[in-house]
């Protein structure tokens, strides 16, 4: 169903690659936005991508879509950053660090100058790593400064537990947490398909150690490298991931859904950006759901944590 756009909503992306261009489809189809502006340092790629999408208008929903400048972000609600380098075989999101941290500081910056004063969601990798560098650039309040974080590695294992256990991938809850790379970590102790627990489901004494259970998991995390090695990235679930994050934002939804954000204390940790369950809604992040972790995800979540901090601080610098 096509929700009524009552109150006006301008969405800027900057990047119009593959990432960002599938995003826009799917906003096109999806109905999500009034007004879509396409930035990218290629401007005819923006103006042709405008172009091609809003000849599919007459069998979406009504909206504004056109190719710009910077000067678009200073009314816009919210700024989507999907711009930079992306990863080649064999690399991981993490050395496209020094490559991206760089193209953000001039992107922030000239955004920024522009009296932009909306939420800026991040796609680019190390998602974890720029979201913190657009966080510091900017100046902006925590809260309004969102990671894609472990989204899209929620969804894909939501999607591969629903393939194995033949459910409704809508009906399987289940988190991927920590940073959207080699690090992160899955939430076996908070697995529910339905409502019941993953271990009395299955009928799986010890889950994080079963065999099976650990194929979906390192599937999951390299998801991204099975897909880039086949066609040279990944897009559409990206996509629909950061259509999803919109609507939580600018409807207003408070959404519970893994994102990357700040912490400051949650799960222990301080000062670094990674993916945890967060509900958002207009404001941003309105609170970090902190899960009761076993010893061994919280052990694991403290070191992906520190892999990002590490990161962090030199990109910082
Ligand atoms: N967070 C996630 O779950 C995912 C993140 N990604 C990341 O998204 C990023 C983009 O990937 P693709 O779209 O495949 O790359 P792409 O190469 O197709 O597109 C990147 C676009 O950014 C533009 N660009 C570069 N510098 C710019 C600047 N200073 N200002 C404006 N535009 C600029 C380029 O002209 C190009 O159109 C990569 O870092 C990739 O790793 C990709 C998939 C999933
Ligand atoms: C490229 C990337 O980050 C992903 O598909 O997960």
């Amino acid at each position: 169903m096509t929700l009524s756009l009552s109150k006006s909503r301008k969405v800027v992306i900057i990047g119009t690659g593959f990432v960002g261009s599938s995003y826009a489809y799917s906003l096109l189809n999806q109905g999500v936005v009034n007004e879509l502006v396409l930035v990218d340092l290629n401007r005819d790629k923006a103006e042709g991508e405008a172009r091609d999408l809003n000849h599919g208008m007459p069998f979406g929903s009504p909206m504004k879509i056109r190719a710009g400048g910077y000067d678009e972000c200073s009314d816009a609600d919210l700024v989507v950053i999907t711009a930079g380098a992306n990863q080649a075989p064999g690399e991981t999101r993490l050395d496209l660090v020094s490559k991206n941290a760089k193209i953000f500081k001039s992107i922030v910056t000239s955004i920024m100058n522009t009296g932009f004063n909306g939420l800026f969601l991040v796609a680019t990798n190390p998602v974890d790593v720029l979201s913190h560098v657009t966080l510091q650039v900017s100046g902006l309040p925590k809260e309004r400064v969102i990671g894609s974080g472990t989204i899209l590695d929620t969804a894909r294992f939501r999607y591969l537990l629903s393939e194995h256990f033949q459910v409704d991938s809508r009906n399987v809850h289940a988190y991927i947490m920590g940073e959207h790379g080699d690090s992160e970590l899955p939430i076996w102790s908070h697995v529910q398909i339905g409502g019941v627990p993953l271990s009395r489901y299955a009928k799986i004494d010890d889950v994080e150690n079963d065999k099976e259970m650990q194929d979906i998991f390192i599937n999951v995390r390299d998801a991204a490298y099975h897909i880039i090695e086949r066609k040279g990235a990944t897009y559409y679930g990206i996509g629909m991931g950061l259509v999803r994050l919109t609507k939580a934002i600018l409807h207003n939804e408070n959404s519970i859904v893994t994102i990357s954000t700040l912490l400051e204390g949650e799960y222990g940790i301080n000062d670094v950006f990674l993916g945890v369950p967060a509900v958002v809604n207009e404001n941003g992040v309105r609170q970090i759901l902190e899960l009761q972790l076993n010893e061994s995800e919280q052990q694991k979540l403290e070191k992906s944590a520190s892999i990002l901090k590490e990161m962090t601080e030199k990109a910082l610098s």
